[in-house]
């Protein structure tokens, strides 16, 4: 703190996410949720605030933010700023304003950890390592307002920055934090591939798949993710209506699907402080409507590989918030309509349920129409998300541990045994092993390999068919070895494949 005239100037310092935050000199925190915060701080001077930061969800910034706060008792006042359909979505300004309003009690995380819980209908925690008599004290100390628009925000800080200075409510207050760090198996580096019938299906093998075998890395907003690079996910068969299992363990619900939707499917005119929506980006930022074009292109050419759909504009974003989906493909191949979609950064654990659904209704809007206006009849194929850099950040770990513990070994028991690659039928004739491979449903033999053992033919089959499925591989093996085991013995033994040896 330095005294300058009778004005008090005051440092705030961040003990987390310090480079997220725009710094001033006053004594009001203001909160932007997803509103950009230099949209903010352009309108005022920094004598006028003590900090600017976002705010995205309640479970995963609130914690920091009041442990923030807790250091940094020169603080008086809070804006919190609730401006666009992305906080009412996430409801991040609510839960905080709630803190203050409502306060807290002891309580159970989402992941079962004990914590304070924020008295709020949005999902809120504190870790319990922070005093509860603090975060009264901190309640009791700062005047809060909301402010529905950037204008009222800016008018209310200034209104706080016209009084008189306050005393600090007290020392810098800071308390334990404990971290988590996860076993990391090995694994491909590069392109991974995940299928499932359903969104919800496909994100928990997602989930997997990279808590167990992505790498840590930090990231830029000082921490650090999980993260396998180029992620294909196809999701075979999401009915019309969504897929939301019971209880719903996805992190979004039909209500903010809803919304979510038209942030993809509809034109938004700007807004000061939004970056961008999926929607204006299709429908209009280019100045033309790209789903139109796409559906026009396919109506006249239904084997057209050029439906696409480009989001990313080269004109503009190198900036600060370029979008994260990038280009949508969509494709028709034996009258059944496919979208791929493009995400050069997507958090797998929060945002791709959401993406995913919100890309299926693009998907389905697009087979509607093409309908609608021409003779074919479509039936909606796979979506399929391309997500290059498939990351779950650090706040998410225990979260996604607690969906891979209750979902995951049921997901794989509902698998089913039909390998695209086909099946392979074992014999042995005549001294050796052979076997037959057939293609799936129609069973017409396309394949012959034939050896004395059980390596020949595996190395042969693993050489043939690259693509075969891990589970089938692994049978194969059992059955080969126990085809070599009968051919080996001196005593007239036979083989039947998936019998004991007899
Ligand atoms: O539709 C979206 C929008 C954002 N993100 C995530 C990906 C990143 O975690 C973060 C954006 O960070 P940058 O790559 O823009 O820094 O938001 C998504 O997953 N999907």
């Amino acid at each position: 703190m330095t005294a300058t005239g009778k004005a008090i100037k005051y440092n705030y310092n961040a003990l987390h996410k310090p480079k997220q935050l725009i710094y001033g000199q006053g004594q009001t925190a203001v909160i932007t949720g997803w509103s950009v915060k230099g949209a903010i701080a352009k309108h005022l001077h920094p004598q006028e605030y003590a900090v600017i930061g976002q705010l995205y969800s309640p479970t995963r910034g609130i914690n920091l933010l009041i442990r923030n706060l807790l250091y940094n008792p020169h603080v008086r006042y809070l804006v919190v700023l609730n401006a666009t359909r992305e906080d009412k979505n996430a409801g991040a300004g609510i839960c905080l304003l709630d803190f203050f309003r409502n306060g807290f009690e002891e309580g159970l995380s989402d992941t079962g950890r004990r914590c304070w819980v924020i008295r709020s209908a949005y999902a809120g925690y504190i870790d319990i390592e922070v005093e509860a008599s603090a975060l009264e004290k901190l309640r009791q100390s700062i005047e809060f307002q909301e402010a529905k628009s950037i204008t009222e925000a800016c008018t209310l800080v200034k209104s706080f920055a016209q009084t008189e200075a306050v005393e600090p409510w007290g020392f810098p207050l800071e308390f334990p934090m404990s971290t988590l760090v996860p076993t990391v198996l090995p694994g491909q580096r590069y392109g991974h591939r995940v299928e499932g019938k359903t969104i919800a299906e496909t994100w928990v093998k997602i989930i997997h798949l990279i808590k167990t075998t992505g790498t840590i890395r930090p990231t830029v907003y000082e921490g650090q993710w999980q993260e396998l690079i180029d992620l294909i996910a196809v999701v075979t068969s999401e009915p019309e209506k969504f897929y939301f299992p019971e209880p719903n363990y996805l992190p979004i619900d039909r209500s903010f699907l809803q919304e979510y939707i038209s942030q993809i499917l509809d034109d938004a005119p700007n807004q000061e402080g939004v970056k961008y929506t999926y929607g204006q980006r299709l429908r209009s930022w280019f100045g033309r409507d790209q789903i139109q074009q796409v559906i026009d292109k396919l109506v006249i050419d239904i084997d057209s590989a050029r439906a696409v759909m480009s989001l990313w504009d080269v004109t503009n974003d190198a900036n600060d918030s370029p979008p994260c989906l990038n280009h949508i493909w969509v494709r028709i191949v034996d009258n059944e309509l496919s979208i791929t979609a493009t995400l050069r950064s997507n958090d797998m654990f929060s945002a791709w349920p959401a993406n995913a659904m919100g890309l299926r209704a693009l998907q389905q809007h697009i087979r509607d129409e093409i309908c609608k206006f021409s003779t074919h009849f479509l039936k909606m194929g796979p979506l399929i998300t391309v997500s290059q850099s498939a990351h779950i950040y650090d706040d998410c770990w225990e979260n996604a541990e607690k969906v891979i513990q209750s979902q995951y070994t049921k997901i794989c028991q509902q698998r089913d045994y039909a390998d695209p690659v086909g099946s392979f039928v074992i014999a042995v004739q005549d001294g050796k092993i052979l076997v037959e491979q057939m293609t799936p449903g129609s069973g017409e033999v396309v394949n012959c390999f034939l050896g004395k053992s059980a390596k020949q033919l595996y190395q042969q089959i693993a050489a043939s068919c690259p693509g075969l499925q891990v589970e089938h591989a692994m049978y194969l093996g059992t059955e080969l070895q126990k085809a070599e085991f009968v051919l080996s013995m001196e005593q007239e033994l036979s083989y039947e494949q998936d019998k004991s040896i007899k």
